[in-house]
């Protein structure tokens, strides 16, 4: 069995405005090619865990491997060359450069990394844009797409650098249903054509109902 995460005894506390207690001795896996969603009630420290989970919160106490390597304790410099090449995020609002295009959006974590020419680059981001069937968007600006396009470039974008494993927080909580379902069928592609790995945070039950797994949490412990 190949895990792609593994949190051991996770705790977080935030400081102020007082001492709250917020993860309780989190544990959790995810396997290579797992779909998994987290669900809760609003303030029960999902947000909180997938800060933790895709290495942005340092300020936990307990350990996280990524790809059966131990990252807890790595400087922020290595963290940083670890989210880009093995971590793909989306979140519920897309984060998009408005003044730049669709294709300049999904290079640019590519760029980032450094490793590969922008021809190659450019090459790779088409591949993505015409998996997600949006590569007659290429060339627009980001700011001028509509709000389930933008999700797609999001995905995309998040893609380009090839992550062992894509982390969502609501992805589709501001699309309609259309859009959501659109969303989770790219998803699903992703798991069963690539192998891809997934856990992400929902509040639409539909939704975790399609995944391989869902992850209940309440108050700051899972809770199954
Ligand atoms: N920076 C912070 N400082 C102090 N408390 C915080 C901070 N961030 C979040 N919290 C508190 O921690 C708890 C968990 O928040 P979190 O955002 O993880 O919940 P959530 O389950 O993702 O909620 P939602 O579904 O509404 O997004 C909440 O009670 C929240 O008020």
């Amino acid at each position: 069995m190949e895990l792609v995460l593994e949190a051991n005894n996770i705790d977080k506390y935030f400081k102020k405005p007082v001492l709250f207690h917020v993860l309780h001795h989190i544990s959790l896996q995810i396997k290579k090619g797992e779909f998994v969603s987290i669900m809760g009630k609003s303030g029960c420290g999902k947000s909180t865990l997938l800060y933790i989970l895709s290495t942005l919160d340092t300020a936990y106490e307990g350990k996280l491997f990524i790809n059966n390597e131990l990252v807890t304790g790595k400087n922020q410099q290595e963290l940083a060359h670890l989210r880009n090449e093995s971590i793909g995020f989306v979140f519920q609002f897309h984060y998009l450069l408005s003044e730049f295009s669709v294709l300049e959006n999904i290079m640019l974590p590519a760029k980032k990394l450094g490793i590969k020419t922008s021809e190659e680059i450019e090459h790779d981001a088409i591949l993505k844009l015409k998996m997600l069937n949006i590569e007659h968007i290429a060339q627009k600006r980001a700011s001028r797409i509509s709000g389930g396009e933008k999700q797609r470039v999001a995905i995309a974008r998040a893609l380009i650098n090839n992550p062992s494993i894509l982390m969502g927080d609501e992805p589709t909580g501001n699309l309609d249903s259309y859009n959501s379902n659109n969303i989770l069928n790219i998803f699903k592609e992703l798991k069963e054509e690539r192998g891809m790995s997934l856990l992400i945070v929902t509040h639409d039950i539909d939704f975790a109902n399609e995944t391989d797994r869902i992850i209940e949490m309440e108050d700051g412990t899972i809770i199954s």
